[in-house]
């Protein structure tokens, strides 16, 4: 069902400015329907302009922060191809990708040296470790350069890192190289103008300040090109971000007060997190007070190595979560978010910690790391795909399942692959019986075990990595990083494949989103009827975020700037993606202190606050 959509005054600037080819940037609050009014806008354009972009074979980007929200968006605007929806890198990148001898010449003269300027900053002339590294890297860097002449074509295929002399530029370098070339070439500025004369960017206070500096410039003239920025520099919660976006000399700068979204006692508290905009609940969220609680849970000063809980203490602080559950009875709740601040508080809940500590450990490449978390490494992949998903169905006794996803997965299933002259009563019966088998083997065979079988039975896509992975003995030597640094796959890959499949299950639901739990970041731009968030700063382990120093500095100590405004910006963001209700787990040392700290904040009310008893 469609919702019926408020009029807005700010919607009414936004036609206004978009008439008269004027940009603009929208800032407002957490659920003021930023998002809502883009679209609103992209659908304005089409109906009062579309015809005349559509024959000049000119389209509207609109450029969001993920692939998910690009999904969302594209959804919205019903597939039409006037509209480019796409994340700020697959853009820029698609609009340079052709300009080889440019990019050659931006990397020689910019984008190389500036990096090794930066690593010679880390070279202090002595022995240490960083010192060390910095000279390996201003060497690795030089040769790169010197290579540089020798490459045809540059590549991105999202990598998180460069290998320029192979002609590959990571996720970073497209960033910079792109905002570069952008404000150094007239021929690009125009080219991108005339191709796209209305820039959308959405969540623009992640934006990289060059990327908004690059459209600033395209669309600094009068008319058309014309950029319109929607964004929140409360919620700007990754350090990259510009924070501020304001748009080329005599931009009209749009607000937004209305709260769309949420309850009004969670208005009242989002409000109290930031003094620039004062939200009014507003719509049909206005009829609801909804509700916030905040449980204090205590644990002993953690007695382990650097800051963290011993083994024993943190079973105690996982059952205590457990407890705290069943006293704000939410241990059913199943369609309550719970928000976690690292990705390990999420894989010891669900179960997939060894995995976890695998693939962000000593033979994790941060490249491995962030395909892990995406469930593309070429380990894994196969897992997600089709194996895991073959259980799950076999497990619920879903055989139309099974067979939908051989036929889309796998190649000797494929109605138009190898077997299809095979009658149908025959392809079942084989699938059966290969389905059966894997889960016998699940679970009692190693993973390795589980792919040797898939691969033989070709019961999955096998990448030809895995199949020599599969194919070649063990390591045998005790790894050591200054010997095998470029080959701890190796090592990786041995380790996964020995282990059990205990993990995989609850690994792939949480990469396919199927869970309840949520990372605190991976929450941005979501909603949801409930929410929990849970503070453990202890568990959590990561210096950069504080939530005790925040919100009860008396108790637990006074926070650094960047750790304070890091957790305020990131708790906004949390807080306000509950349309109903809020929970807070914050997890501390004294909760009686902290409880008379909190509410002497008047942060939240007394009633807003609560012990979990102790046992
Ligand atoms: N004009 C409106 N009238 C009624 N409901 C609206 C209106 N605009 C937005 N909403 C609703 O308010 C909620 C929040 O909207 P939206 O996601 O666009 O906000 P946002 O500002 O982009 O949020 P955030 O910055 O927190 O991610 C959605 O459920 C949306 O349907």
């Amino acid at each position: 069902m469609t919702k019926l959509l408020e009029p807005t005054k700010a919607d009414k600037e936004i036609e206004e400015c978009l008439l008269a080819a004027q940009s603009f940037s929208v800032v407002a609050g957490a659920g003021s329907g930023k998002t809502t009014s883009l679209v609103t806008a992209l659908n304005f354009l089409r109906d009062e302009f579309g015809s005349d972009l559509r024959k000049n074979g000119q389209k509207i980007v609109c450029i969001t922060y993920t692939k998910r929200a690009t999904a969302v968006i594209e959804e919205r605007l019903g597939f039409d191809e006037l509209y480019l929806v796409s994340t700020i890198h697959s853009f820029l990148w698609s609009s340079i990708s052709r300009f080889t001898k440019d990019i050659r010449i931006a990397l020689r003269d910019n984008l190389i040296p500036t990096h090794i300027a930066k690593a010679r900053e880390k070279d202090n002339g002595g022995n240490s470790q960083s010192a060390q590294r910095a000279r390996a890297r201003v060497a690795e860097l030089t040769a790169e350069l010197e290579l540089l002449d020798q490459v045809t074509t540059f590549k991105y295929d999202e990598s998180q890192f460069s290998s320029f002399s192979k002609g590959q530029i990571g996720h970073d370098d497209v960033i910079d190289l792109a905002a570069y070339l952008i404000s150094e070439n007239l021929i690009l500025q125009r080219g991108l103008g005339f191709q796209f004369p209305y820039i959308f960017v959405d969540e623009a206070q992640d934006t990289f300040d060059s990327v908004i500096a690059a459209f600033n410039t395209i669309c600094s003239g009068e008319g058309l090109p014309m950029v319109a920025y929607f964004g929140d520099p409360m919620q700007q919660i990754y350090d990259n971000g510009a924070g501020v976006f304001d748009g080329p000399a005599g931009f009209r700068s749009i607000e937004k007060e209305e709260n769309f979204r949420s309850a009004t006692s969670i208005v009242a508290l989002t409000n109290k997190l930031r003094t620039d905009i004062q939200q009014t609940p507003a719509g049909e969220s206005a009829l609801n007070v909804g509700s916030v609680l905040l449980t204090l849970i205590e644990t002993e000063a953690p007695a382990g190595h650097r800051g963290r809980y011993t083994p024993e203490q943190l079973d105690q602080s996982l059952s205590k979560f457990d407890e705290a559950l069943q006293y704000i009875g939410w241990q059913n709740n199943e369609k309550a978010k719970r928000l976690f601040l690292v990705r390990q508080m999420i894989a010891r809940r669900l179960g997939f910690s060894l995995l976890q500590n695998l693939f962000t450990g000593v033979y994790a490449s941060n490249k491995a790391q962030a395909e892990y978390i995406d469930g593309s490494h070429f380990l894994v992949k196969p897992f997600i795909k089709s194996l895991c998903p073959l259980i799950v169905s076999k497990q619920s006794g879903n055989n139309k399942q099974i067979v939908d996803l051989l036929r889309e997965e796998t190649p000797a299933f494929d109605i138009l692959g190898i077997n299809k002259d095979r009658p149908l009563k025959e392809m079942l019966e084989r699938a059966n019986s290969l389905v059966n088998d894997l889960s016998e083997m699940w679970a009692e065979r190693p993973i390795g075990d589980i792919l040797r079988y898939a691969k033989e039975n070709r019961l999955c896509a096998i990448s030809d990595r895995l199949a020599a992975t599969l194919d070649r003995e063990p390591r045998v030597e005790a790894y050591d990083n200054a010997i095998h640094a470029e080959e701890k796959s190796d090592w990786l890959a041995d380790e996964f494949l020995s282990m059990s499949t205990n993990e995989l299950l609850p690994y792939y639901g949480f990469v396919s989103d199927h869970t309840a739990l949520s990372t605190q970041h991976g929450s941005k731009g979501e909603e949801y009827e409930d929410v929990l968030v849970v503070f453990d700063d202890i568990e959590a382990s990561w210096n950069m975020y504080s939530f005790n120093k925040l919100l009860t500095p008396a108790a637990a100590g006074d926070g650094t700037e960047g750790q304070l405004a890091r957790s305020r910006k990131l708790a906004y963001v949390c807080f306000s993606r509950a349309r109903m209700n809020l929970r807070i787990f914050l997890f501390c040392q004294d909760a009686v202190a902290a409880r008379a700290e909190l509410v002497e904040s008047e942060l939240l009310d007394s009633e807003q606050v609560q012990i979990l008893p102790s046992r």
